[in-house]
């Protein structure tokens, strides 16, 4: 049997996005409350019934949080021009050596503004 498993993490961060044209109001530094859902996909173990313990999602997302909870996230390497786009991207790159089975990332940044990423670079 396979499956997919899917963890959400928050946290809030300021941005601003240097690149648009002038007069965007979000060249303003600003803030969010991201939200952020990482699924993995793989065979389900028949003796245990998971794919892996989600556990191990929690534990490769803890040192992202820790970096980007209530931070600037424009200083953050990779993070110059932080859109979500961008976020889901650099979370990829961050967590696939990690994650067996890595298969989409989603980034909500407000209630209704998502992107999604399934690792086609
Ligand atoms: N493709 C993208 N578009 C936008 C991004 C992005 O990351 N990718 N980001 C922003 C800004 O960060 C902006 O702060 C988002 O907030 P806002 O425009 O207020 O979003 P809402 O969903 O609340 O907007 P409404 O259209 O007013 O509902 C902008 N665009
Ligand atoms: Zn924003």
């Amino acid at each position: 049997m396979r499956a997919r498993l899917t963890k959400d993490f928050c946290f809030e961060a300021a941005h601003h996005l240097p690149s648009l044209p002038e007069g965007h109001k979000c060249i303003q530094m600003h803030g969010h409350s991201f939200k952020v859902e990482v699924s993995i996909e793989g065979e389900v173990d028949p003796k245990i019934g998971w794919i892996y313990d989600h556990k191990c999602i929690s534990d490769a997302m803890k040192p992202l949080l820790d970096q980007l909870d209530h931070a600037v996230l424009n200083d953050v390497e990779g993070l110059e021009s932080p859109t979500i786009e961008v976020m889901c991207a650099w979370f990829w790159r961050k967590l696939e050596p990690d994650l067996p089975g890595l298969a989409e990332i989603t980034i909500f940044e407000t209630p209704t503004a998502r992107c999604s990423f399934r690792g086609e670079f």
